[in-house]
């Protein structure tokens, strides 16, 4: 490292290590919580903290005691405020780790075409439900999960633990079933569990024609590593969410693509 020479600035290697650190890690926090409604949260956080600093610099007694009480509980309540944002953080980290370490063994072993294989034999069955069940206008809520949360998924849904199939969706989904109503969970490459009632976004920038269905996959991938795949029961359009947002239209072609990737 003698080649650089950042003394000018008084800077070390490890002080431009930190700084790319908090760079990158500002960056991840930035993307986890963009176009949700936990980045307005911050932001408001943000302007409170500015304004103290300024009001205590200006030696404003009466305005530093109060945001000085609210600042020594703002750790605290940062937590609080972001629990499900800083789960998902830890999460995110988590799986990076245990899944490039997986996917290194993997391919190291199998080759990359063994993967690319293995990922659309995994996927195929979702795709063909999905388009029989745009065919036949059934809507649907399909969340795969990286990590199955079992006990929450669970709470209000009926356990399955099913290989995954075209059928079984199929079934599922259709409109008599007694199962149709909620989400789909697929972890594992199994059907974990039916019938799972998510929590709904509180994002108010979707689209009009979104109800319920629509928001709770879109919640769902906002408070966690899982995406959702929701086929309209009025449009028979397909959307797919991760982490918060959400593209419309999808086709099936796309769909694949996507699932390849994030799956
Ligand atoms: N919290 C929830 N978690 C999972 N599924 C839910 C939840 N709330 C509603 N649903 C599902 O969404 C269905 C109602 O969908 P609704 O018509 O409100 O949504 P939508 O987004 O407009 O979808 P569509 O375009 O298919 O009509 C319910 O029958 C139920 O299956």
């Amino acid at each position: 490292m003698e080649g650089f020479d950042f003394s000018f600035l008084n800077l070390r290697l490890l002080d431009m290590i930190d700084i790319i650190l908090v760079a990158l890690i500002i960056y991840y926090v930035y993307s986890l919580i963009r176009g949700t409604i936990a980045l307005n949260i911050l932001l408001g956080l943000v302007i409170i903290y500015a304004v103290y600093l300024v009001v205590r610099q200006a030696h404003m007694q009466l305005l530093t005691e109060i945001l000085d009480g609210f600042v020594q509980i703002g750790f605290i309540a940062l937590i609080v405020v972001f629990q499900q944002e800083i789960r998902r953080f830890l999460l995110l980290i988590g799986r990076n780790a245990s899944l490039q370490k997986n996917k290194a063994w993997w391919s190291f072993l199998f080759g990359r075409k063994e993967i690319e294989k293995n990922n659309s034999a995994r996927v195929k069955p979702i795709i063909d439900a999905c388009k029989s069940m745009q065919k036949s206008r059934t809507g649907a809520l399909i969340i795969l999960a990286k990590y199955y949360d079992e006990q929450f998924y669970q709470n209000s849904g009926e356990i399955i633990d099913a290989r995954v199939s075209k059928r079984l969706l199929e079934s599922i989904f259709q409109k008599n079933s007694p199962l149709h109503d909620g989400a789909v969970i697929i972890s594992e490459n199994k059907i974990k569990c039916a019938s799972s009632i998510l929590p709904l976004t509180e994002n108010d920038k979707l689209p009009p024609q979104f109800g319920l269905r629509h928001r709770a996959g879109i919640g769902i991938s906002e408070t966690s590593d899982a995406v959702a795949v929701i086929v309209s029961e009025e449009t028979s359009e397909i959307s797919y969410a991760k982490q918060g947002r959400v593209k419309m239209k999808v086709t099936l072609g796309e769909l694949e693509k996507l699932l390849n990737k994030d799956f």
